[in-house]
């Protein structure tokens, strides 16, 4: 019989040096079910104080793990491995209830990322050579950074942690999380799977709180040599001005707003389908979502009536319920936020295809939105601009080929791309010209184990793959004489 994880035990306190502790700081923060709007638990938000407690073992467990052979993390990444598939059900559980990931996809999709990413890193850090010897006969050592600040967001929380901690533990690094204030649960569970894996005490530490608190004094911190960060343009800067001081790397996955090249040579009915589940799926809130669609003028009519009726029949409702519908925003704050930008696109004069503002019939309670869509929109408008967050499409023609890049370019953001055409040739010229760290064609998929990180305003590094290693490691040189 298998031992579950009870996440709530250790809700309100934090796992530092191996072990659950009682914080230094008391304030108190309610987690709340987006479903319900009732209270789930409660976590302490920590202060500085909890971040040194943390910091500082994490930089004792520093000194022994980062010498540790390759050999001896493969084991422990196995044995990860082992105890995280045990434990799938509880992190699908944990998040339907903080963030309203229908049950289906939570297990699927959100919890399979625990799974998926560390399969991937094992080949990845298999394959790495730690020492290479260059043609002019110097050699180079990839060696551990160091202590790493680690902070994730609530839209996708253990895809964003898995992709963060495994390349932290592989490659010799100790670090300490700061999951969202928002989804606390399962980031419990996983410490717990964690501590089940048998990582050395100090390793790995979990500080909750919010991000002017934990998320300012870990980027601030001396000891810490590396902040990874996911989450909102405004935070990455905050974080990328409190680590300047001391120098260290600040490696960021922030916001996007991704343009979906229609061109007429498509296979219409398929791919525009799938566009718009794809920009509705996990509630719009993916940071590389598809959410602006850019359609090729002779196909402009016919891909609204195809949208129309995928949006119409797009179900909303309880996460708990297995099934491909979608469930609520995350959150009040994120509801409140993509109302007034549905509210503003009307006032900007973008012409509502379907949803709107206020919630789906039947579903009064709980952070519910109507699927939306724009039409008729033009590149000025902020609903075209602006990130939303929610399961919100923009949709605008183009005349030709040069137009669509250059629409499809203008933009701070370089997260994500896609494009649709039938032919191959159209597909790599246009694929070339994208400024977007992932262009998906007719439908392509993200696989585990491929780079995934942004152009411009939405960030730098890369996570996934050797270079999501590279990124905790430094490069020593040695001249030999
Ligand atoms: N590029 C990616 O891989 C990726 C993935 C998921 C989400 N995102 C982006 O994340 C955003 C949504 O997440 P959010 O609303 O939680 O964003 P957010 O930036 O407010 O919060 C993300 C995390 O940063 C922390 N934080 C906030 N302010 C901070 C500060 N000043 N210093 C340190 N930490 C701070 C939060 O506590 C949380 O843990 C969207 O913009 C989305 O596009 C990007």
């Amino acid at each position: 019989m298998l031992d579950r994880i009870k996440p709530m035990e250790n809700l309100n306190k934090f796992y530092i040096d191996g072990a659950w502790i009682t914080p230094q700081s008391r304030q108190m923060f309610a987690v709340l079910n987006p479903t319900t709007e009732q209270q789930l638990g409660e976590i302490v938000l920590g202060n500085s104080d909890d971040v040194d407690f943390a910091v500082a073992a994490a930089n004792r467990a520093f000194e022994t793990y980062s010498r540790t052979s390759k050999e001896h993390r493969l084991e422990l990444l196995e044995n990860l491995l082992e105890v995280t598939e045990k434990h799938l059900e509880e992190l699908a559980q944990a998040m339907t209830l903080e963030m309203g990931a229908p049950i289906t996809m939570s297990r699927e999709a959100q919890a399979d990322a625990a799974v998926g990413h560390l399969v991937a890193y094992i080949e990845a850090f298999k394959a790495q050579h730690q020492r290479n010897v260059l043609a002019n006969a110097d050699t180079l050592l990839y060696e551990p950074i160091g202590v790493c600040g680690l902070i994730t967001p609530w839209n996708w929380p253990i895809n964003q942690i898995a992709l963060k901690v495994i390349p932290a533990l592989a490659t010799g690094c100790t670090c300490i999380l700061k999951p969202s204030e928002h989804t606390p649960i399962s980031a419990t569970v996983y410490a717990q799977i964690i501590h089940e894996a048998g990582y050395p005490a100090g390793v790995f530490n979990l500080v909750q709180g919010d991000g002017p608190s934990v998320g300012s004094a870990l980027s601030c911190h001396p000891d810490v040599q590396m902040m990874s960060f996911t989450g909102s343009t405004r935070a990455g800067k905050a974080i990328t001005r409190d680590a300047a001081d001391t120098v260290k790397r600040v490696t960021l996955e922030l916001g996007g707003k991704s343009p979906n090249l229609v061109f007429a040579d498509c296979d219409l009915e398929a791919r525009v389908t799938a566009s718009v589940l794809e920009c509705f799926y996990n509630t719009g809130q993916s940071c590389d979502a598809p959410t602006r669609m850019l359609v090729e003028r002779s196909c402009y009519d016919q891909t609204l009536e195809i949208a129309w009726r995928v949006a119409m029949d797009q179900a909303v409702g309880d996460p708990c319920q297995e099934g491909d519908h979608i469930g609520p925003l995350f959150d009040q704050i994120q509801f409140d936020r993509v109302q007034a930008l549905i509210k503003v696109g009307i006032d900007e004069g973008a012409r509502v295809l379907c949803g709107g503002a206020g919630k789906p019939e039947g579903l009064e309670t709980g952070w519910f939105v109507r699927p939306t869509i724009f039409v008729d929109v033009t590149d000025t408008m902020r609903v075209t601009r602006e990130e939303i967050f929610g399961p919100v499409l923009v949709i605008m023609p183009f005349d030709d080929e040069a137009e669509a890049i250059k629409l499809a370019n203008d933009t701070s953001y370089g997260l994500a791309a896609y494009l649709q055409t039938g032919d191959a040739d159209r597909a790599e010229r246009v694929a070339a010209q994208l400024k977007a760290g992932a262009v998906h064609i007719n439908g392509g998929e993200f696989n585990y184990g491929s780079p995934f990180g942004g152009y411009r305003q939405s960030g730098n590094g890369r996570e996934g793959g050797i270079q999501g290693l590279e990124d905790y490691q430094e490069i020593k040189t040695l001249h030999f004489g």
